[in-house]
């Protein structure tokens, strides 16, 4: 990764192992164009179904009694052709449809003719659910145009009190697959099967509480259907640290490793900046130095004795000068304040080669105090990202992709927008969302530990996209580690330090261990 990592392969610009994920009109011209292929637009649907089966055969292979809920559009038609293999195993099987919601697409429309024609059941849903022991979710795909309303909002909800699996096709009903937001009320699935390709929308936001474990069926479709149409983003997964954290040189030294200068810790929010600083050390920065305030000094050397730790009270034009021409990176906003002693320090530090706004420093652009104009990376959550963008939070979580895109190319910066599914966006365009992270990250100070991996990304030589995607991938992979031993309620930012150490060696030949053993020294 820097001229300090043995050579290796040099972290790629695409996606490593990840999956791609989709918007909805790349996915709707791939369909398309192997219906097109085909020449038979039944066969996709005929293929979903049996996949869909197959699916439920190898979570479920017992469950006698099947529920099939189908809308109106080709969603419902890919159960109706579940519901035909289910019938033909000898399943006890039923569809249930709102009156409102018979089959209406022509492809639809002849998937439940088969399926009436075979013998099948269909119920027109009233207030219950048939008893059953599992019930699929076919009621709205990626057709979803608006929220839910009138009886099939009492559909959803009786899906989601069954006290049974839900298996949802393609989409968790009243999702949006293109956003991940719900669109009112919507199906909490146990398993997602996705058809064709994965949806974007499903890895980010609100979707997360709604897909549960999610598989891909790609209905056996061809390069050559996918070609030219290439996914908006790429799925980060925690195996993919090693393509970026190459083992060092031998004769790699402290300075290589690149020097972190950590700016923040007013009064009252000392803690932040030393975790930000703690943070960068054990992502490997070479050396780390803090700026705060006087009266945090003795508790930040008692706490990190490796770090060189300056108290600073009044500030003035030029006093961070020294410390910044020194360092590679700046790490500034953790518990910085908006007072002005913050807004002085930030002021500052303009002169950085590169720098991690976070926090207050953000909220600071927001207000319109410029930024350091080189190899920025901004980690803002979605309350600092709708300050940024003039919009409102619940805004920013309706549209993550999108608010992470406009903010890379308004800013001209990487931006890791964080919460459930974190976006990573580059200026030019690329998007990488993360499979890694849970709810005990939900907790003050986790944001401050992200701040100072990313420093330590940057200071070792990777780009700003680079070290974002990195950054935050190794943060989240951390917090998940972490919370498997001990659970997610109550884990602490302090408690991704030794983990950050540990995956940040990725290829590293590890001893057998417990996690415990991996503590701290
Ligand atoms: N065409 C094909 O060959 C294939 C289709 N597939 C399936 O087709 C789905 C997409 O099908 P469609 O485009 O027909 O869309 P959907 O089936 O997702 O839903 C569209 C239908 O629902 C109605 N609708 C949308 N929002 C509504 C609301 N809030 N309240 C009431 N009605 C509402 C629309 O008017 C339309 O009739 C995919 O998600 C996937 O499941 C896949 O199986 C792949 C193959
Ligand atoms: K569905």
């Amino acid at each position: 990764m820097h001229a300090e990592s043995a050579p290796g392969r040099s972290p790629s610009d695409a996606f490593p192992t990840g999956a791609g994920l989709f918007d909805i009109v790349t996915l709707r011209s791939i369909e398309a164009r192997a219906a097109q292929r085909l020449g038979d637009a039944a066969e996709l649907m005929r293929r979903a179904g049996q996949a869909a089966w197959r699916t439920l055969l190898e979570h479920w292979p017992d469950l006698q009694r099947i529920a099939v809920v189908c809308g109106p559009g080709n969603n419902g038609g890919d159960g109706y052709e579940l519901a035909r293999q289910a019938l033909g195993a000898g399943r006890d099987v039923v569809v249930v449809r709102l009156d409102m919601h018979a089959p209406r697409s022509e492809l639809a429309i002849g998937a439940a003719e088969r399926y009436r024609a075979d013998g099948g059941r269909v119920l027109v849903f009233e207030s219950a659910l048939p008893a059953c022991d599992l019930v699929v979710d076919a009621l709205f795909g990626i057709g979803l145009a608006r929220a839910p309303e009138g009886q099939a909002v009492g559909l959803i909800a009786a899906i989601n009190a069954a006290a049974v699996p839900v298996l949802a096709l393609d989409v968790p009903s009243g999702v949006d697959a293109a956003s991940g937001a719900v669109l009112g009320v919507a199906v909490v699935a146990d398993r997602t099967l996705e058809f064709i390709a994965a949806k974007a929308g499903l890895a980010t936001g609100a979707a997360l509480d709604h897909v549960g474990e999610r598989s891909l069926a790609d209905l056996d479709l061809t390069a050559a259907d996918r070609e030219g149409r290439p996914p908006v983003a790429g799925l980060l997964k925690a195996d993919d640290l090693a393509c970026w954290l190459r083992p060092r040189r031998r004769d790699s030294h402290k300075g290589g490793n690149g020097r972190v200068l950590c700016v923040g810790g007013d009064l009252g929010h000392g803690g932040a900046i030393l975790l930000a600083a703690e943070a960068a050390l054990r992502s490997g920065a070479g050396l780390v130095d803090i700026v705060t305030r006087p009266a945090h000094v003795a508790a930040a050397l008692a706490r990190r004795p490796e770090a060189m730790v300056h108290g600073v009270d009044a500030v003035a034009e030029g006093l961070l000068e020294p410390l910044l021409e020194k360092a590679d990176v700046l790490a500034i906003g953790p518990g910085l304040g908006l007072d002005e002693w913050g807004r002085k320090l930030f002021g500052t530090a303009r002169g950085a080669r590169r720098a991690v706004l976070d926090a207050d420093a953000l909220n600071l652009l927001a207000q319109g105090a410029p930024a350091p104009d080189a190899g920025v990376v901004l980690t803002p959550h979605p309350g600092e990202a709708a300050r940024l963008l003039g919009r409102s939070a619940a805004e920013v979580q309706a549209d993550r992709l999108g608010a992470a895109r406009t903010l890379a190319t308004r800013f001209g910066c990487a931006i890791v927008l964080k919460g459930a599914g974190t976006v990573i966006a580059a200026p030019d365009g690329r998007l990488r969302v993360l499979a890694a992270g849970n709810p005990g990250m939900a907790v003050g100070g986790m944001g401050d530990v992200l701040c100072g991996v990313v420093a330590a990304l940057l200071a070792q030589g990777l780009d700003a996209f680079d070290a974002a995607c990195c950054g935050a991938l190794l943060h989240s992979a951390a917090a998940d580690a972490a919370a498997a031993g001990a659970g997610e309620r109550g884990l602490l930012p302090s408690d991704l330090m030794p983990w950050l150490r540990r995956l940040g060696n990725p290829l590293h030949r590890f001893p057998p261990t417990s996690p415990e053993a991996a503590r701290d020294e």
